[in-house]
């Protein structure tokens, strides 16, 4: 909690200024059973009307005073604590951003998003309670405590008795409260990663009969949220009467060891009736703590989850000195690169090398799970490499800031995504700043126009989230021309043309041969047709290089690639 304390730094003065309002309407508060006491004593004993009036009159105004400082107070606390979650969520977001693949794996985005909407909303709340009660309760307590003894130190051994009663009974419920919390918003993560996988896997849920099964699976995770969440409200509903029974309790002492006190002459009756208010405002503030330690152990917990995202530390930085130089362009070198996912025993990729230069096309292929994907989503630096490094220009890829490099590279993705927009939003995507009329090129070199031209509104057609109201065909297509736009020195197409059927990949392969000839291309594939004229194929075999050389020369060096190239092709294709 205390890690998240320097988000109201901004709010310094305004929370002086809450200070100053709170003290005003507690010494306010506090001034009042005074003022009362003094109108039964020396007012209704002698029947002095006027005394009344003047003590009454000020006694409005104190607590017109009182009123206001609170409203006050209230308004501000508001605009801190909502300033506060505003940060904390800004700051939350922004640190994910820098996050590389390896650290969002670390969280998955079910609990990301908990961490960033309900775990902040229970800290915001916590510290707009505090914000009110943290002074409050304190100066009402002391306050209480002075003028209680102030008034009959006797009577107010009252309050020493039931205090630590008070005291253990907090103590026992924030004990048992605490792992309840956790428990609370652990569950609430999996609630809402079943809700994730639910709605974004519809289609597979309801091709394979599954909605019953799911809809189980949903029950289960509701369940126990709910069953933990009664388990904390059990708590609570014991917690509040207990108290309040306490503060009855302590009234009627007060009362009944008052009232022999009055009758032996030794208290007035108006000072047992200020008396009895000062030993409410005791209790009251004891209960006020008491809330914030229900509510406080809750936010604990939020604030942990929260906190524990914002140190990670990203593991891909940007380097103090950032190099960009310009005298060459897309030159490629994997020097003896390899690669572990974290917590895999054996490596997903060791000991690649291979160069690359602009107007080179390099394939790579081999069989599913060889690791394709993986050294291809290393040159943008989704992952960094465990051994070995990448050049691009002869400047290893830690030497270029992250921006930089991806500026550099045309990545279309595997699984083609889009955003909710319009066509011409996603394709601009690429390049912000782009015409009418590069959008127009890039979606006809992607071979994209033809649909996009048949849709009611052309480019200004709009996409739904994900793209679903796209075929996967026109995904890739669109997330081609993405790429396309920004004219990069390297392209990166990670099995990016397998929803397209055979004419369209062949016209499109010829439309970016020209458009991309002075870049240079790795292209991952599954196809061997497609990927036989490349420049240079690599052969993949379980993270390792099992050959590589044109097709003629794998042909004839390559045992791994002849499996597949004999899996594919018949032996007129062949010759
Ligand atoms: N995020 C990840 N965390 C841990 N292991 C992973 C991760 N992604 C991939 N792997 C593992 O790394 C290996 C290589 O995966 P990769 O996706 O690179 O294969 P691929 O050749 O592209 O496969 P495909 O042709 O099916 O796309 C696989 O064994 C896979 O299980």
């Amino acid at each position: 909690m205390l890690k998240l304390i320097k988000f109201l730094k901004p709010y310094r003065l305004i929370i002086c200024a809450i200070v100053l309002l709170v003290f005003i309407q507690s010494l306010s508060q506090l001034f009042l059973p005074g003022l009362m006491a003094d109108i039964v004593d020396n007012g209704i004993v002698s029947g002095d009307i006027n005394y009344i009036f003047n003590v009454g009159l000020v006694m409005i105004l104190v607590t017109l005073g009182g009123t206001i400082c609170a409203i006050g107070a209230s308004f501000l606390a508001s605009k801190t604590a909502i300033g506060f979650g505003k940060q904390v969520r800004s700051s939350l977001f922004t640190h994910i951003q820098s996050f590389s693949l390896n650290e969002y794996d670390k969280f998955g985005a079910a609990s990301l998003i908990t961490r960033t909407t309900n775990d902040i909303v229970q800290v915001q709340m916590v510290v707009l309670m505090m914000l009110r009660m943290m002074f409050t309760a304190p100066l009402m307590m002391i306050g209480g405590i002075i003028m209680a003894v102030s008034r009959d130190p006797q009577l107010s051994m009252v309050v020493f008795i039931v205090m630590p009663l008070l005291v253990l009974t907090i103590t026992v419920i924030a004990k048992k409260g605490l792992p309840l919390f956790k428990a609370v918003q652990t569950k609430l993560d999996k609630l809402n990663r079943v809700m994730r996988e639910n709605l974004t896997g519809i289609r597979v849920i309801r091709a394979f009969n599954r909605i019953d099964h799911e809809q189980n699976r949903f029950d289960v995770a509701n369940k126990d949220l709910t069953n933990t969440a009664i388990k904390v409200n059990k708590l609570m509903a014991v917690a509040m009467p207990l108290m309040t029974l306490l503060l009855n309790l302590t009234a009627v002492a007060t009362i009944w060891y008052g009232s022999f006190r009055v009758d032996a002459g030794s208290m007035q009756v108006g000072d047992l009736m200020a008396f009895l208010q000062y030993i409410m405002f005791i209790m009251f503030s004891l209960m006020m703590v008491s809330m914030m330690f229900v509510m406080i152990p809750r936010a604990m917990v939020s604030a942990d989850r929260v906190s524990k995202v914002l140190e990670v530390e990203p593991k891909i930085k940007d380097p103090e000195t950032k190099n960009n130089p310009k005298k060459k362009k897309g030159h490629i070198e994997f020097k003896n690169v390899s690669f572990y996912y974290p917590g895999a025993e054996k490596p997903a990729l060791s000991n690649i090398s291979f160069s690359a230069k602009p107007g080179e096309v390099t394939a790579i292929i081999g069989s599913t799970g060889s690791g394709k994907s993986t050294l291809v989503n290393l040159m943008p630096r989704f992952y960094d490499v465990t051994c070995g490094d990448i050049l691009i220009n002869d400047v290893s890829i830690k030497d270029f800031s992250q921006k930089h490099l991806r500026e550099k590279i045309g990545y279309v993705p595997q699984k083609a995504l889009l955003f909710s927009g319009t066509i011409s939003d996603n394709i601009r995507y690429g390049k912000d700043n782009a015409s009418d009329e590069e959008v127009r090129h890039a979606a006809e070199t992607a071979q994209a126009l033809e649909f996009i031209s048949d849709m009611k509104d052309g480019f200004e057609s709009e996409i739904n989230q994900g793209g679903v109201n796209l075929s996967g065909g026109q995904k890739q297509r669109l997330s081609i021309a993405r790429a396309l736009i920004r004219k990069p020195e390297i392209y990166i197409f990670d099995d990016s043309f397998s929803a397209l059927d055979f004419k369209t990949d062949a016209q499109l392969r010829k439309a970016l041969k020209s458009e991309t000839k002075d870049s240079t291309l790795l292209i991952v594939g599954q196809r061997v047709s497609s990927i036989m004229d490349a420049d240079r194929i690599i052969v993949l075999d379980q993270g390792k290089i099992a050959g590589m050389g044109t097709h003629k020369e794998l042909m004839e060096s390559s045992e791994v690639y002849q499996q597949i190239v004999f899996s594919q092709l018949s032996k007129e294709e062949i010759a």
